[in-house]
């Protein structure tokens, strides 16, 4: 008996939308409030706003569904000010809204565990392109023993058109397993979009790859080296955040890599890649790690058992993993 996730679908894309247009509201201010967490990385004021919203929004509609999720609010209730400016971007939204709510809404996104269904969340992912202006998205996924089903993918800056500078930028990305990847408006009322497809490409010699704008984050040589071995002669597209998997998935480019550097042994989490991986499967594309297994969700919220992803169109996946060498 084949599941409908029709509910999901809606509930989640309407989730992300509303999330965007915090996230679009706190981006237009001069200066979004940037708080270090105590593994250094940055979150702002829309990682809270928008985190809050979404666990919110899948709690009155999913009530007994946990959810995994990257914030949590403890960094927030030590700032107070900051606090003051998370409320009253979700009372845009939300009226009425209290701090505590707020804080208690955030923390339903911190079931912490793996479990036969629950949801991920990245609320702003790529919060470093955020801060700076450049690409991030919003990223949501429905995980039913231990694989995406739903995916809504929200990629406020990204450009209709890559190529094209003055295209319209603003879009959302939904998959259901089994029922295709669509691009939606972010901000429209139509909820059945556009069904998109991996580029058709046969071999990668023509093509594009993208892969992190921060170096920290993939190792840039690796993919550069791995490229050229493949007899790409584009450059690379660094981008920041799951607009990588959506560029993918509608065929701007046929690879991202995601490759570990040398000498360090970061672990992925699973919210950086549950979304994307559904939309590019769904749009016709292939998602493994660096070794080409499958992404393993049941360590949840750690994909302990993979290293690196490399995401392609779907057709020379194999051969993009042998040219990376990885033994
Ligand atoms: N060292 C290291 N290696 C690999 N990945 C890391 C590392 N540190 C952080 N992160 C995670 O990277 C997430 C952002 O990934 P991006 O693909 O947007 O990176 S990049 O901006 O394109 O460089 C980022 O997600 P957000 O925190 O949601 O922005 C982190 O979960
Ligand atoms: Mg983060
Ligand atoms: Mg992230
Ligand atoms: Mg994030």
């Amino acid at each position: 008996m084949s599941t409908s996730y029709d509910r999901e679908r809606e509930v989640a894309l309407h989730a992300v939308r509303k999330a965007a247009t915090l996230c679009q509201a706190v981006q237009s201010q001069i200066d979004p409030s940037v708080i270090e967490k105590e593994d250094r990385t940055p979150v702002t004021v829309a990682d809270f706003g928008s985190q809050a919203l979404i666990c919110n929004a899948l709690r009155e509609a999913f009530p007994d569904d946990p959810i995994i999720a990257e914030e949590d609010s403890s960094a927030l209730r030590k700032n107070q000010g900051v606090l003051l400016q998370v409320t009253q971007q979700v009372q845009q939204i939300r009226s009425g809204v209290t701090p505590n709510t707020v804080c208690s809404w955030i923390d339903k996104g911190n079931a912490g565990e793996y479990s036969d269904r629950f949801w991920t969340l990245d609320p702003i992912d790529g919060t470093k392109g955020f801060v700076r202006g450049d690409q991030y998205a919003i990223a949501l996924a429905l995980v039913v023993d231990g694989v995406p089903q739903v995916a809504a993918l929200a990629c406020p800056n990204l450009p209709a058109d890559l190529d094209d500078d003055d295209a319209p930028t603003g879009q959302a990305f939904i998959a259901v397993r089994g029922d295709g990847a669509y691009q939606v408006s972010l901000n429209g009322e139509d909820d059945s979009g556009t069904r998109i497809h991996t580029s058709d490409a046969e071999t990668p010699a023509n093509g594009r790859f993208t892969d992190s704008f921060v170096s920290a984050h993939s190792a840039h040589d690796m993919a550069k080296e791995t490229g050229q071995r493949l007899g790409i002669t584009a450059d690379p597209i660094r981008m920041d955040s799951q607009a990588k998997y959506a560029i993918v998935a509608r065929g701007d480019a046929e690879i991202y890599f995601r490759l570990p550097r040398p000498g360090t042994n970061y672990t992925e989490k699973i919210w950086d890649h549950a979304a994307g991986m559904l939309v590019v499967e769904m749009a016709g594309g292939t998602v493994t790690d660096v070794n080409g297994d499958p992404l393993d969700f049941t360590h949840a919220p750690l994909l302990t058992e993979n290293t690196g992803i490399v995401a392609t169109n779907g057709h020379f996946h194999d051969q993009v993993l042998d040219a990376l060498e990885m033994d």
